[in-house]
């Protein structure tokens, strides 16, 4: 979707989620880590400052901070919000239920050294929206200690009805294998659909509607620094994903009355309170701070033209750093339709063992790794040091291929690699849709060894 191709107008006010409003193409301002800016109404936005003594229009200014005040500029992120209403007119928040989503520190289970890989998940039960629908796979750090990560899946069948949801705990990037997701946030609405990522700043609220029905997907809530593009280094100036492909929505507000029930996650467990009013109220806005979209298949997908099977970091779409340089918090790693030409090589993905931990999922098709049993909407989890790379019937194949120039264009699949191993929750270890026997794809790499083999 481009900018250019972008019709909608941006305001919806007054208005609830109706059929007719499913078919909209949202508005989208282009770049990554831009000062955007944007208005639902023309001089709702003030001139020259933030805080004017009266905000035009009769709105409330407020700042929504994302990184500390004194970060450093090319780190900060913040925006303003011109809104009808201050956030901070709400009642008390209480405890809610937390369904099966979970949060770090993840302690429910042992740290399993063990390879393991999912199925997709199961059909959700009738009216399970995004927030109901969330379940956690597991993760690491703590969201007290804004570290670490963690990976939920979503499987939702209705739209988020008069509830919305913002997490303090973490961003959430997702990334979405069945069905749209309309994402109505405080800054406007993203549409997501499989083949692209979302990314909803931390504390931004947001509601899910599913404009094509039933929806899944996979989560990674990041509790670190903010994802950012990953430096080039010899690339040089372009390459990799592109900044102007990042898209960031359009103000768009909604004046509609309550109850509205506004759902938080703050440190692992859901708060809700009722509001007697939307909070996607914002009128415009500007700053850092903002949601955006990637569509996957405008990844620059490099890759050697020689010999070897590069790392994959060179695939890295996004990275949150930690404070050891080149050590993520999290990357986000897209396996993209990409040619391969390498000589005398081993194409597919080594054997290895990694100090990262390596989630991976799957978009569409098939993955070069895994001839069968890796299948779209499962995943799987290669903890730090465990052994893997490709399965005995792809080291088979690919050991005896002839080599000429093949294009990988039949599948899309993603990794979330971390820093720390990720523990399971108690939901994950003991899923009927986990594969008991997932060892099994590495049996039979018999030893063929010999001395005196060329
Ligand atoms: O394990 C995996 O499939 C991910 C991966 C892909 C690759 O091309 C090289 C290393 C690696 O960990
Ligand atoms: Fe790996």
């Amino acid at each position: 979707m481009d900018t250019d191709e972008a019709t909608t107008a941006a305001s919806t006010a007054g208005e609830r989620p109706s059929p007719d409003r499913d078919q909209e193409t949202p508005r989208y301002l282009s770049g990554f880590g831009n000062e955007h800016s944007s208005e639902a109404v023309p001089g709702a936005l003030p001139v020259g400052r933030n805080s004017p003594q009266r905000a035009p229009l009769g709105l409330y200014a407020e700042q929504l901070s994302g990184t500390a005040f004194t970060e450093p500029r090319a780190h900060n992120r913040r925006s303003w919000l011109y809104r009808l209403r201050p956030s901070a007119a709400h009642p008390p928040f209480h405890r809610i239920g937390n369904g099966s989503l979970r949060g770090a520190p993840f302690e429910e289970t042992e740290p399993d050294p063990n390879r393991m890989r999912w199925d997709p998940m199961p059909e959700p039960p009738p009216g399970t929206d995004f927030v109901a629908g969330l379940w956690t796979l597991g993760g690491n750090g703590d969201t007290r200690l804004r570290s670490g990560m963690a990976i939920h899946l979503y499987h939702a069948n209705s739209p988020m009805i008069d509830r919305v949801f913002g997490d303090a705990d973490g961003e959430l990037l997702l990334v979405p294998e069945r069905g749209t997701l309309l994402l109505r946030t405080e800054l406007g609405v993203l549409r997501a659909s499989p083949g692209h990522m979302a990314l909803i700043p931390r504390g931004v609220r947001f509601r899910v509607e599913l404009p094509d029905g039933p929806a899944r997907g996979y989560v990674c809530e990041n509790h670190g620094q903010p994802f950012t593009l990953p430096e080039l280094g010899p690339i040089g100036a372009n390459g990799l994903a592109n900044a102007r492909d990042f898209l960031a929505p359009t103000a768009a507000y909604e004046e509609a009355g309550g109850p509205v029930e506004v759902v938080t996650k703050f440190c692992g467990r859901l708060w809700a309170a009722e509001y007697d009013h939307s909070p996607l109220d914002v009128v415009a806005w500007h700053g850092s701070h903002v949601p955006y979209l990637y569509d996957l298949r405008r990844f620059n997908v490099l890759g050697s033209i020689s010999y070897d099977h590069p790392d994959p970091s060179i695939f890295t779409v996004l990275t949150s750093p930690s404070e050891l340089p080149g050590q993520a918090n999290v990357d986000f790693v897209v396996f993209a339709p990409r040619w391969l030409v390498g000589e005398d090589t081993f194409r597919p993905p080594y054997f290895h063992r990694n100090v990262m931990t390596e989630y991976m999922g799957l978009i569409e098709g098939a993955y070069d790794a895994k001839a069968e049993g890796f299948r779209p909407g499962g995943g799987s989890l290669h903890t730090m040091m465990s052994a893997h790379g490709p399965d005995r019937i792809t080291f088979e194949r690919a050991s005896t291929a002839e080599l000429r120039p093949e294009r990988i264009d039949d599948g899309l699949a993603f990794m979330f690699e971390t820093r720390w191993p990720v523990t399971l929750t108690a939901l994950a270890a003991d899923a009927s849709h986990r594969q008991r026997r997932y060892d099994d794809v590495w049996q039979g790499l018999e030893q063929h060894f010999s001395p005196t083999r060329p």
